[in-house]
């Protein structure tokens, strides 16, 4: 069967004329940044935001040579592409107020989850927008995005966020009503490995493990086993196989967790995360 996602392909930034700006100086906007820079895609002069209501995240973005203005209008003005970080409650009043600086010379984006495509041109007045779902771990590199694009967003406008995206992890193609089921896997997937990492060092801990030893391992072993159910491109079922020896250690440990109903419980997560994710379209 044809896969409704698909990698995208990226092109190259003109940085010497190409701005980016931030709308919402939060954690993922963050994160974004960072992993661009990081990447070498974009130099920090080229980014721009504004702080809303806490200037503790200024600082965190002059920190890394991010342009900082006092309004969003004028981020909206001095950028070419311009990402749309605010939390979904506001993200309507947000691009409303921008309005009249939001021509079609600018592509815009929007992160926010639970807000589709047919709304967010209505509120800017034209269809040059494409929704990404990205996730936190682009901060160093490795997120996991989705994107889709809006009525009038071009081949070249697809190909510039896959490759602001494409810097900072891995980023697909699909259609957007995909998005809800996205969201509850991959936006907010990193948290529940993060619950799981503590989760997995506490286990160590209370088998004896020093907490940096046993945090160092749960990390590591989470980062190996994604990184060898990518690059083996083998089914996970047989990674685990390969791992369980007849009667032995992890075989005992895996019938704990199935005790535990562990698959189940992940299921359940990603099915409710998407569910809310609709609910807040719904709103
Ligand atoms: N945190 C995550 O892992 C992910 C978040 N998202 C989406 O990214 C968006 C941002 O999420 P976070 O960064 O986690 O939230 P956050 O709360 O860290 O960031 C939102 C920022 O927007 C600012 N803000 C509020 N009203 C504003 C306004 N009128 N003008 C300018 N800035 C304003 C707030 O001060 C805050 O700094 C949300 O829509 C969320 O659905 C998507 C994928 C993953
Ligand atoms: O929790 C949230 O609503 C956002 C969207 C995906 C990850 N964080």
């Amino acid at each position: 069967m044809q896969s409704e996602a698909t990698v995208a392909m990226a092109t190259p930034i003109p940085t010497d004329t190409f701005n980016l700006g931030f709308i919402g100086a939060g954690k993922m906007a963050e994160s974004i940044a960072k992993g661009v820079v990081m990447s070498g895609v974009l130099p920090a002069s080229r980014i721009r935001t504004a702080v809303y209501d806490d200037d503790s995240r200024g600082e965190v973005f002059s920190s890394f040579g991010v342009k900082l203005f006092d309004t969003n209008k004028e981020v909206v003005e001095d950028s070419n592409v311009i990402i749309f970080s605010v939390k979904p409650q506001v993200v309507k009043d947000v691009v409303l107020q921008l309005k009249p600086v939001l021509s079609k010379k600018k592509l815009l984006v929007s992160i926010a989850a639970g807000t589709n495509l047919s709304e967010l041109q209505e509120w800017a007045g034209h269809g040059r927008f494409i929704r990404v779902m990205p996730n936190t771990p682009a901060a160093v590199g490795e997120a996991a995005s989705v994107m889709s694009l809006g009525k009038t967003a071009t081949k070249e406008d697809g190909e510039l966020v896959a490759t602001l995206f494409g810097a900072i992890g891995k980023i697909w193609t699909a259609d957007e009503k995909l998005f809800d089921a996205i969201t509850g896997l991959s936006g907010s997937g990193p948290a529940y490995i993060f619950l799981a990492i503590d989760a997995m060092a506490d286990g160590g801990v209370a088998a004896g493990l020093p907490r940096d030893l046993a945090l160092g391992l749960a990390s590591q072993t989470v980062l190996g086993a994604a990184s060898m159910a990518i690059k083996t491109g083998k089914h996970p079922g047989q990674l685990k196989d390969d791992v369980a020896s007849p009667g032995g250690t992890t075989i005992a440990g895996i019938h704990e967790l199935e005790k535990g109903g562990f698959r189940g419980i992940l299921m359940n997560a990603i099915v409710a995360a998407a569910k809310r994710g609709r609910e807040l379209s719904q709103n």
